[in-house]
């Protein structure tokens, strides 16, 4: 069975630094309703809404108070429904952030459950009793520190595995299980488009034997809730699973085991940090590795399971500043980020501003750094004797602002994203890179990405094709064929910022399909690729 959401690109955005509406600094729906005509000119099939309910905002939403209320900085339940109604008139749908590993402190869940130990919400949550006076064991928390917090009036632990404010939920409770499904229906019953599961690899734990991700009833949880919720229905659901591999993915996305549609893999985003340290500690990329991450993921789903694609996302850092260049080669970078990415299997995700080339923020000082990740590990290591300077630069590299900072529409003040106080201050290079000149340039990075989103809707190939990789090429040069009912395309990427020298006689050009130096002559046989040059022919 084909599916809508295997045909079409996802834009993601994070309401926070999309579009503000009132002058308050902060992103908000109307501000989203305002530029869908600008999405809908992109191409895209869906918005993945990065979470929008009620929240004390610890995590910037992902720390949620009341699944069925929206934050009041975001506007209301009518603005949704007309977010909803006014991307469906555009055949855009809306794919709904769902955090079900833990809830904010300050849900009502975790408010009756903090009344004591025979609360009927108290086994909502994780606890556990102190181990000879300490926390229960070493478990840590992503956002730093221990992912025990202790609770002085019951005189246990409860756990949170993110912030302290965001209590890990207890997924053995069935009656837990069943409310979260009931909120589900809620939104599914608005007409959504699915749901992106946050950490949803996590709900399966088992924290007393230390085992977070991929607990053994994980599966057998999901599969609960797709019969409970969406089963009958053609949404999309993409988990985010920091601990995929090619075989636990296909436990999610085989059609037949009725679980999720997808999963975000992480593989080829943790290869510029050291392989036994935390993402803060970095090691330069090696695109060989890069490469040899994607083609096990195109070729080893096979058709027991379905790749999502993406560079960024809104705790990744910009991938122009990241792998690329962003400087002099930012244009041509960006460029080759898509069409490298486009052309593979799987459904392709563009998180806001990719599509004109954004790039990351650079921040001198701990006060211009709003993101509870990034802040708790400046002082956990400050603490621990790191230079200042150092943790800068982990923090200019990988932290989460990067790619937070509000969205470039045009160069007048706060770049027209508020006529107020940004929240977060925007990225000083808005007069250069900005939505209003990338429209006006039929040259521009936006347009590379409209055609290659245009292109998916009416070619198979690109949706279905084989996938495989041709080796013969130097180790910075990414280059794949994709092959279907006779037709044969040929992807070539350049990774590096020098020049590569690539032979592949067997191959004859037919029809150019993309570039990004559109006035270089394509021959296969015996090609310079100029700095992060990238192309798509048609091949006999
Ligand atoms: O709701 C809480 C957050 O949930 C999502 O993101 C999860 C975090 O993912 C990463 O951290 C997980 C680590 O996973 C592996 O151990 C890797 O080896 C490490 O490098 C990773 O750090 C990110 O680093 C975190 O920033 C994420 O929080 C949401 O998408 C987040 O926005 C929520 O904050």
């Amino acid at each position: 069975m084909q599916h809508w959401w295997q045909t079409t690109v996802i834009y993601q955005i994070y309401p926070r630094s999309f579009q503000d509406s009132n002058g308050d600094g902060i992103g908000d729906l109307q501000g989203i309703i305002s530029r869908l005509d600008y999405l809908q000119k992109l191409g895209i099939g869906a918005i993945w809404l990065s979470p929008v309910y009620q929240s004390p905002n610890d995590d910037n939403g992902y720390d949620i108070s009341d699944y069925q209320a929206i934050m009041t900085e975001f506007g209301n339940m009518q603005d949704m429904d007309r977010l909803i109604a006014e991307a469906k008139k555009r055949d855009i749908r809306i794919v709904m952030d769902l955090v079900v590993n833990h809830t904010s402190d300050e849900h009502a869940w975790f408010v009756e459950a903090k009344k004591g130990k025979d609360n009927p919400k108290r086994d909502y949550y994780v606890w556990a009793d102190p181990v000879d006076g300490h926390e229960p064991n070493a478990l840590r928390s992503s956002f730093s520190g221990s992912a025990w917090q202790f609770d002085e009036a019951s005189g246990q632990y409860y756990l949170h595995l993110f912030s302290k404010k965001q209590p890990d939920l207890n997924w053995t409770n069935p009656e837990l299980r069943q409310a979260v499904y009931q909120m589900m229906n809620f939104w599914i019953d608005k007409g959504i488009g699915g749901f992106r599961m946050d950490v949803i690899d996590l709900i399966g734990k088992i924290p007393e034997q230390a085992i977070t991700g991929n607990g053994p009833q994980l599966h057998p949880y999901l599969q609960e809730m797709n019969q409970a919720t969406f089963g009958d229905k053609d949404l999309l659901t993409v988990g985010e699973t920091w601990s995929a591999t090619p075989e636990s993915a296909k436990l999610y996305s085989n059609p037949d085991r009725h679980e999720l549609s997808m999963v975000f893999q992480f593989e080829a985003m943790m290869l510029d940090q050291k392989p036994d340290g935390e993402k803060w500690d970095l090691v330069p990329l090696d695109v060989k590795k890069l490469k040899e991450v994607f083609i096990k993921w195109q070729t080893q789903l096979g058709d027991e399971g379905w790749n999502s694609l993406f560079w960024n996302n809104h705790d990744l850092p910009r991938i122009v500043s990241r792998f690329g260049d962003d400087g002099d080669l930012r244009e041509v970078s960006a460029k080759m980020f898509a069409i490298a990415l486009h052309f593979m299997k799987g459904t392709p995700y563009v998180y806001q501003g990719e599509e004109i080339g954004m790039t990351n923020h650079t921040v001198t000082d701990l006060d211009q750094i709003e993101d509870i990740e990034s802040r708790n590990m400046y002082q956990e290591r400050l603490a621990a004797g790191y230079a200042v300077d150092d943790i800068l630069q982990s923090i200019n590299a990988k932290g989460r602002d990067n790619a937070r900072t509000p969205m470039q529409w045009d160069e007048s003040a706060n770049a027209g994203f508020t006529t107020g106080t940004p929240w977060l201050a925007v990225n000083p290079n808005y007069p250069v890179i900005n939505v209003h000149d990338a429209l006006a340039d039929p040259e521009s990075i936006f347009y590379t990405y409209q055609q290659l989103i245009a292109m998916r809707k009416v070619n198979p190939i690109m949706v279905w094709g084989e996938f495989s990789a041709i080796e013969a090429v130097p180790d910075q040069v990414f280059a794949y064929t994709r092959q279907w009912e006779g037709k044969k395309w040929l992807v070539v990427a350049n990774f590096g910022k020098t020049e590569a020298h690539i032979a592949l006689p067997g191959y004859t050009v037919s029809d150019v399909l993309i570039q990004n130096y559109p006035d270089h002559a394509i021959t296969l046989a015996d090609q310079t690729l100029a700095p992060f040059e990238a192309f798509a022919v048609v091949v006999a």
